[in-house]
């Protein structure tokens, strides 16, 4: 049985359908990663896997229950524009990341003193133990990506939800983060899913790349129809074979 599961959804605004027809299966470890057109509902989808809204039609399912209207218990979310508290150091903004767990409990005492803890473990899985009194404004780009991702961990999540997380980074912070994020994976074992628009890190870092675009194309009325996933591609072994195929006269030869 799948371990994220995606039933024929849809999704519609006013009379406008974004996304139709979207079926996926999604095994638990798996890293996910979407592209397609500007527009073409790829931040809708992964809304509607954080529940943040409910598909017009069609049913998603994350081991085996719906998912939960709040992230963190079992998703972790981060955005391109860095999702963390300006007015709280490094090592609180990833406290703040553990209250997703518990309710936007508070921490007193006891309990206080192991979150900070565990906060301090996090930081130093993550490269900023040297920095946990800072505030996130005196943190470079890739570091204040870096706290973002470290927060959505602090509550464990099964599933990462990554909205174009390196669209704002320069080249080398980017590549940099790719093996930060690839080594955290294989340390915790999750299930992610990254919209991006860069192919080459679609399939650098994805076990799968999909594609989501419009299958149906009216040129009198180009809303009329949703987005879905067009293809699927397995991109284990960084897009081998199809980075390994050579165009010869438009028919592709294995090398
Ligand atoms: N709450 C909403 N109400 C109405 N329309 C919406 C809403 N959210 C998104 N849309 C529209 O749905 C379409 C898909 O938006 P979405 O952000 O999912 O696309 P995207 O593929 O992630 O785009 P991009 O790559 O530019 O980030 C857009 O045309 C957007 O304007």
């Amino acid at each position: 049985m799948s371990f994220v599961s995606v039933r024929n959804v849809f999704q519609t605004y006013g009379r406008r359908p974004i996304i139709e027809r979207v079926d996926l299966d999604v095994t638990e470890g798996e890293f996910i990663s979407i592209v397609g057109a500007s527009g073409c509902g790829k931040s809708t989808f992964l809304r509607l896997l954080l529940a943040q809204e409910r598909p017009t039609r069609g049913e998603i399912r994350i081991a085996d229950a719906p998912p939960a209207s709040e992230p963190g218990l079992d998703r972790g979310v981060v955005f391109q524009r860095y999702s963390v508290f300006p007015h709280l150091t490094v090592r609180e903004n990833i406290v703040a990341g553990e209250g997703f767990r518990r309710g936007w409990g508070r921490f007193f005492g006891a309990a206080r003193r192991a979150a900070l803890t565990r906060a301090d473990d996090t930081l130093a899985r993550i490269g900023l133990d040297h920095v946990a009194g800072h505030y996130p404004a005196t943190l470079s780009g890739g570091m204040q990506q870096r706290l973002a991702i470290g927060q959505a961990l602090a509550a464990r999540p099964r599933v990462l939800l990554l909205d174009e997380p390196f669209g704002a980074l320069d080249p080398g912070t980017r590549q940099s983060m790719h093996a930060f994020l690839t080594d955290l994976r294989t340390e915790t074992g999750m299930t992610v899913f990254m919209v991006t628009h860069d192919l080459e890190e679609a399939f650098k870092l994805g076990d799968r790349v999909l594609v989501f675009d419009k299958p149906r194309w009216d040129p009198h009325d180009p809303d009329v129809n949703g987005a879905t996933i067009t293809y699927d591609f397995d991109a284990r072994n960084g897009g081998i074979p199809f980075q390994t195929l050579e165009e010869k006269t438009h028919v592709l030869h294995p090398v």
